[in-house]
């Protein structure tokens, strides 16, 4: 028997960073919205741990780990260790997330493997104990559970809905090679040069534009902490941003740590415009992606 899970992308629409804490981390403020780029993930019983990595055209699956560091191993791992069982598992991952991109593919795939190993051996993990074993895994895992659009607290991992109203679509302009999350939050620690910030906060105009479901206000209001640092390891993504102006993108701002740059379109016909002219424009590899869409979810039992 095998289950199949698919999770979604995530961005930020808002990422308020605040100084590195005693723990290692930075406190976040931050809306997370899942859209609909996805990675499918499927388990198998196994006599041990194995891992295959396939995707599609855009994604460089050669740069995620084939072995043990596999965020997915890492997850089936931590679930067992959390009901004291001993098994192992098959774990196929087809990915449409782009890799090191600042949209959490990996946290998608250990999310997902959470889901359908709890299906495929019956665990029935409550909710809560999943949403906790996945924020040990990393800060972004149990948005990807959650899916839709989310205040995330804490280092990222404390998740909570938010109302949202909108049908939002995004076009997202990957990058040819990623960026290290956190070599973002070092360079974003030496721009403060010692500098203690107050705690982050989201701003209501964020929470107002969802509410309303209107893209001319959200546009006003999208902010990401981490895009001038990000922007000082890759000083060529500014020419992305130019070009989501000279295309008529209603915002362009940064994928979490990046280097993917995200644009907010009025709707799924603007949305293919921006896209017609970012590939004029020479930016091969552009996708366009509507959110909120649903967190890591059984697609298929077989
Ligand atoms: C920046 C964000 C925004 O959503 O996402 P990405 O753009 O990477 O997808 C997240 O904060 C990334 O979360 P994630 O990639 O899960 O990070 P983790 O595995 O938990 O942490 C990796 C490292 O990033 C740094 N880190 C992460 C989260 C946080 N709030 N403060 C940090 O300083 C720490 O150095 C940590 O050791
Ligand atoms: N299942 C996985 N999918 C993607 N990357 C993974 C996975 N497991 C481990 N990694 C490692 O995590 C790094 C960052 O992964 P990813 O989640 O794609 O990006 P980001 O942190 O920018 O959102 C990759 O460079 C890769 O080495």
């Amino acid at each position: 028997m095998s289950v199949t899970v698919r999770a979604p992308a995530k961005i930020n629409l808002h990422l308020g960073v605040g100084s590195l804490g005693a723990d290692g981390f930075h406190p976040l403020a931050t809306v997370y919205q899942a859209i609909g780029l996805y990675d499918d993930v499927t388990v198998h019983d196994a006599p041990s741990w194995a891992v295959e990595v396939r995707g599609e055209r855009h994604v460089r699956v050669l740069d995620v780990p084939a072995d043990d560091d596999n965020l997915a191993v890492r997850a089936g791992r931590a679930l067992l260790a959390h009901h004291g069982l001993e098994r192992a598992a098959r774990i196929e991952i087809h990915k449409g997330i782009p890799v090191a991109g600042g949209m959490a593919g990996g946290s998608a795939d250990a999310a997902a493997t959470l889901v359908a190993l709890d299906r495929l051996w019956d665990l029935q993990t409550p909710d809560d104990d999943l949403l906790e074993v996945a924020g040990r895994l990393g800060s972004d895992v149990p948005f990807a559970l959650l899916g839709g659009t989310a205040l995330g607290e804490g280092h990222g991992e404390q998740v909570s809905a938010v109302d949202d109203a909108g049908a939002w679509w995004w076009v997202a302009v990957l990058s040819d090679r990623g960026l290290s999350t956190p070599e973002v939050y070092r360079r974003f620690d030496e721009r403060l040069d010692g500098l203690r910030l107050p705690a982050p906060e989201v701003p209501g105009a964020l929470r107002v534009a969802l509410g309303q479901g209107d893209p001319g206000r959200l546009a006003q209001t999208l902010a990401n902490d981490l895009q001038a640092p990000a922007l000082d390891l890759r000083p060529d993504l500014a020419a992305v941003f130019e070009a989501g102006a000279s295309v008529g993108a209603l915002a362009s701002l940064l994928s979490g740590s990046g280097p993917t740059v995200l644009m907010l379109c009025d709707g799924m016909p603007h949305a293919q415009e921006v896209t017609a002219g970012l590939t004029a424009l020479g930016h091969e590899s552009v996708l366009a992606a509507p959110g909120p869409v649903a967190g890591a979810h059984v697609v298929e039992y077989a």
